[in-house]
C-alpha cells in the first residue's frame, strides 16, 4: 500500500519507528517531514500529508504529533480526507469499519511505538464495512448549508 507520514518535531522518532516498520511490511512509504527536531508547526505537516491522501497519491496517511490532537485537526480540515486520532488498536480498526478513515493520527508523547504499531497494524488490516456506514460517510462529505436556522436556545 502507498503510505504517506508526516509529524511535527514532538514525534520525529515515532515517525521513524513506523516509516521502517511500514517498510519492513513491503508498503511504500512517502515521509513527508519534518527531517529534524528543529520546532516546527503541525498543521504545515497535516495540510501536506491531508493533500497527498485527499489527491489519491498516497492509500492511507499517518500524522504525528505530541498528542496527535493538532495534527488531527489540522488533516481534518481537508473535506476529502477523514482522520481518526486513537490510542489503542480497536478504535484504529473501528476508524476503518465504521468510519472508512484515510488517516490515522496519533501522539508520540502518549502512546509508545509498540502501540502506535498495534494501531497501524489495525487500521491498515480492517476493511470498510460498507452498509448503514456507507449512508454516514457520505453525509460527511455534504454537511447540511441551512445550520443558520437552527435556534437552540429559545
Ligand atoms: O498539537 C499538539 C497538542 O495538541 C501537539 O502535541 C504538539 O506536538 C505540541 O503542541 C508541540 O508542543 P511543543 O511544546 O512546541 O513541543
Amino acid at each position: 500500500m502507498r503510505i504517506a507520514i508526516a509529524s511535527d518535531h514532538a514525534a520525529i522518532d515515532l515517525k521513524a519507528e513506523l516509516r521502517d516498520w511500514l517498510i519492513e511490511q513491503g508498503h511504500e512509504v512517502a515521509d513527508l517531514g519534518p527531517d529534524t527536531t528543529d520546532s516546527v508547526d503541525y498543521p504545515d505537516y497535516g495540510y501536506k500529508l491531508a493533500a497527498v491522501v485527499a489527491e489519491g497519491t498516497a492509500e492511507r496517511g499517518v500524522a504525528l504529533c505530541g498528542s496527535g490532537i493538532g495534527i488531527s485537526i489540522s488533516v481534518n480540515r481537508n473535506p476529502g480526507v477523514r482522520c481518526a486520532l486513537v490510542s489503542e488498536p480497536l478504535s484504529a480498526a473501528l476508524a476503518r469499519e465504521h468510519n472508512d478513515a484515510n488517516c490515522i493520527a496519533m501522539g508520540a508523547r502518549l502512546t509508545g511505538s509498540d502501540m502506535a504499531k498495534a494501531c497501524l497494524a489495525s487500521f491498515l488490516d480492517t476493511d470498510f464495512a460498507g452498509g448503514r456506514h456507507q449512508r454516514r460517510v457520505d453525509k460527511l462529505s455534504n454537511p447540511p448549508s441551512d445550520t443558520d436556522t437552527i435556534e437552540p436556545f429559545q
